[in-house]
């Protein structure tokens, strides 16, 4: 492995030879700008434009209620997600390596299980997505083929690894902010906006709410592997820097496109989101769309590249002297990717519909994983892990399950579950009686971070208890001996 100075920028020279492995301080590179561009540039896609569409389109606000839920919703929630990613430099292990310092070794599977279950069904969805805009303005390309070609891109950039991703990343903040810009001055200055815009819509608590939960989810959606894309920062840079670049890269990356998805919500309302934006972007729209849907690419290189890492935790929990390098990542890939394309294709926006439902479910159980994780690190351990304990079978100093953090863990699931929508198919009966407004993620980090805090404060006291006692004990019996 080449030596790498430490502060040099991420660039796309090699094949990433590490997965799991911690990285060792002669291999930490990167600089602060490379958190900006790896999430402004990963935001800016098709699938924003979409999920901002819905302030206006499903949840019925006007212009400024809606502005201000997108910006309330990815100010929060980046704060959660730019948590994570200045946990990267420090310790140099993906996230779900490191959440074992929180659960044990076989504790944290449950997580991890999640967590690939989740980013498969996010990689399928955006798989079809992407396709199917593409081939909306791409003339002879089928949606297939645009799955095909989405799912290419992806692997590729997950074989060659971390330097390629952020290099797709800086590329695409260029390209999509660039288009971004356009669509904006296009869909509302070049056509000018009708003078109903501003009076279109209803302002109501819960429709601001539901876009505030559905802008910060968006966020806290990306926790699980946030420090992933951090973690061969060298140390020395610091937390802070790496918090600020993740926090303002992804909030601003999230909410322009955002904006325009509501904005183009509230000129053609009803419209099937795709259609609408390239029927306001009329002229451009073949740019617009094709730039969104390959920016689609970039993240789902991201999911894949942690789908594939997570698939490894797994592996090495169970096998401790497995070692995955760059081949294992690109077999662990391939069969991920396979699995997604046959699922992508023959069941295609059957799955979709079908499984946004289920996604709301596992994105409701990451909110008290992000908690506990999250106290852990800042305020009870202070960052201070045994890195080397995490590729231990027993789970070293942190054991196999840790259940108070397990135990935290469940208590949040559950006491979300009142306050959930999951599409049609339950509506708890707080979120009933909030007028169908799920904020369940604001009730599971209300609960779950004071809980593990006081429970990780008291378990530790009664440890060094023990600890204390156990001493006289000892001294005695070596007098005694
Ligand atoms: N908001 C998101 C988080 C993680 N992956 C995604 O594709 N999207």
């Amino acid at each position: 492995m080449s030596e790498q100075p430490a502060g040099r920028r991420e660039s796309a020279a090699g094949v990433e030879s590490a997965t799991i492995q911690p990285i060792p301080p002669d291999e930490r590179h990167g600089t602060n700008r490379d958190m900006f561009t790896i999430w402004f540039g990963t935001n800016i896609m098709i699938l924003s434009v979409v999920t901002g569409g819905l302030a206006t389109t499903l949840f019925g606000q006007p212009a400024w209620s809606a502005a201000l839920g997108i910006v309330v919703g990815n100010l929060f929630g980046a704060v959660f997600m730019a948590l994570h990613s200045a946990q990267g430099p420090r310790l140099g292990v993906p996230q779900m390596v490191q959440t074992k310092g929180q659960f044990g070794s076989w504790g944290a599977l449950l997580i991890v299980l999640i967590v690939v279950v989740m980013y498969l069904g996010f990689f399928i969805s955006i798989l079809v997505f992407g396709g199917q805009s593409l081939a909306s303005v791409i003339p002879h390309l089928s949606s297939k083929a645009g799955i095909v070609l989405l799912a290419a891109a992806s692997i590729a950039a997950t074989i060659w690894g971390y330097s390629l991703i952020h290099a797709y990343a800086r590329i695409m903040t260029y390209a999509s902010g660039a288009v971004l810009l356009l669509a904006f001055v296009w869909a509302f200055v070049v056509h000018p906006v009708p003078h109903t815009f501003f009076s279109t819509g209803e302002a109501t608590l819960s429709g601001f709410m539901s876009t505030v939960s559905v802008a910060a989810v968006w966020q806290i959606a990306y926790a699980p592997y946030v420090s992933d894309y951090s973690r061969y920062m060298p140390a020395k840079t610091g937390s802070k820097p790496a918090f600020w670049m993740s926090y303002w890269g992804t909030s601003i990356g999230s909410i322009l496109p955002m904006f325009l998805g509501a904005g183009i919500g509230l000129l053609l309302p009803g419209a099937d989101p795709i259609a609408a934006l390239t029927q306001a972007t009329a002229g451009i729209s073949l740019l617009v769309v094709a730039v969104f849907s390959i920016g689609v690419a970039a993240t789902n290189a991201m999911n894949l590249y942690c789908g594939t890492l997570c698939t490894i935790t797994i592996v090495q929990t169970c096998l401790p002297r497995f070692t995955a390098r760059g081949r294992e990542r690109a077999l662990v890939a391939a069969g991920l990717c396979t699995l997604a394309l046959a699922v992508a294709l023959t069941s295609g926006s059957g799955f979709v519909a079908t499984y946004n439902n289920f996604l709301t479910l596992l994105l409701g159980s990451l909110v008290p994983w992000t908690a506990v994780n999250l106290v852990d690190f800042y305020l009870v351990r202070h960052g201070d892990y045994a890195v080397e304990d995490f590729f231990e079978r027993d789970g070293g100093r942190y054991g196999r399950v840790n259940w108070p953090a397990v135990l935290c863990y469940l208590v949040g699931v559950v006491v979300q579950i009142p306050f959930m929508i999951i599409g049609t198919a339950y509506t708890g009966p707080i979120a009933k009686a909030l007028g169908n407004t799920d904020i369940s993620f604001i009730a599971g980090l209300v609960v779950v971070s004071p809980l593990y805090y006081f429970t990780a404060r008291a378990v530790a006291g009664l440890r060094t208890a023990v600890a204390v006692e156990e001493v006289p004990v000892l001294a005695q019996g070596e007098t005694g001996a």
